[in-house]
């Protein structure tokens, strides 16, 4: 059985850079890793729903916290069966966003802490009633919130597909953002927690990493 791990973070902090630059390593490593990045665009109509509220559609979906906080998880919801068979068929599952996202990203929006009722409204809906796997290692790639603004800037100026959503734009809930999660990984929310520094060298990251197969 292989272990699940969830890289967390800000818009912009750099998950999907270091993704990549982990698999690289742990495969040449010999690690048998597999990659999934949640919300599941163009694969699920929950995700594309969620994205496009972000972006101003469906009336007042994006308005309501719960609402999208449950899309994203019937998004994850549908996921459940491949994630079981990946992790039958490797040694690291490594996803890109998981269910932490909901809650930091939702207790945010609420003016919550990483200990109000949101956080559990969550742990509660997508571990218990869909049944999620719980990762064994949860981490939250630190970056200063000024930092992931200007990289989601820069990607939007270079990359016309990633114009900023509602949640990008707005540098207060990101603020919020961030300091929810920091809260999550210090309490060790649902599992173990990593803190990772912007400037992480990501081979030994990885070889840390093959120490929880
Ligand atoms: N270490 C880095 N140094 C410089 N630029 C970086 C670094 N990491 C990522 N970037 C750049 O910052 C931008 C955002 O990175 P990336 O897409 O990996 O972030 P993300 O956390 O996956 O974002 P999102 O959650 O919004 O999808 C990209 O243009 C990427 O090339
Ligand atoms: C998975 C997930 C995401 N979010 C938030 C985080 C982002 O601001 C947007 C879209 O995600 P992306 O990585 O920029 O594509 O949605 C969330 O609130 N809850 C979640 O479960």
């Amino acid at each position: 059985m292989g272990t699940l791990i969830a890289l967390e973070g800000l818009d912009g902090a750099g998950k999907r850079t270091l993704v990549d630059k982990l698999v690289s390593e742990l495969t040449s490593a010999g690690v048998r890793v597999a990659v999934r990045t949640f919300p599941r665009y163009g694969a699920s109509i929950h995700a594309d729903l969620a994205a496009e509220a972000l972006k101003g559609a469906h009336g007042d979906l994006a308005g309501s916290v719960n609402a999208m906080a449950v899309l994203f998880a019937l998004d994850r919801g549908g996921a459940v069966a491949e994630l079981t068979e990946l992790l039958e068929r490797h040694d690291i599952v490594l996803l890109d966003r998981y269910v932490a996202s909901n809650a930091a990203y939702g207790a945010a929006r609420l003016r919550q802490g990483p200990d109000g009722e949101f956080v559990e409204w969550v742990r509660e809906l997508e571990f218990e009633r869909l049944g999620l796997p719980r990762p064994a290692l949860q981490m939250l790639l630190d970056v200063p919130v000024e930092l992931a603004r200007a990289r989601a800037l820069a990607r939007e100026a270079s990359d016309s597909t990633r114009e900023l959503d509602a949640y990008e734009r707005d540098s207060d809930l990101q603020t919020r953002t961030g300091a929810v999660y920091r809260g999550l990984a210090q309490q060790e929310w649902v599992s173990s927690w990593k803190r990772i520094d912007p400037d992480v060298d990501p081979a030994a990251l990885a070889a840390d990493l093959a120490q929880w197969i």
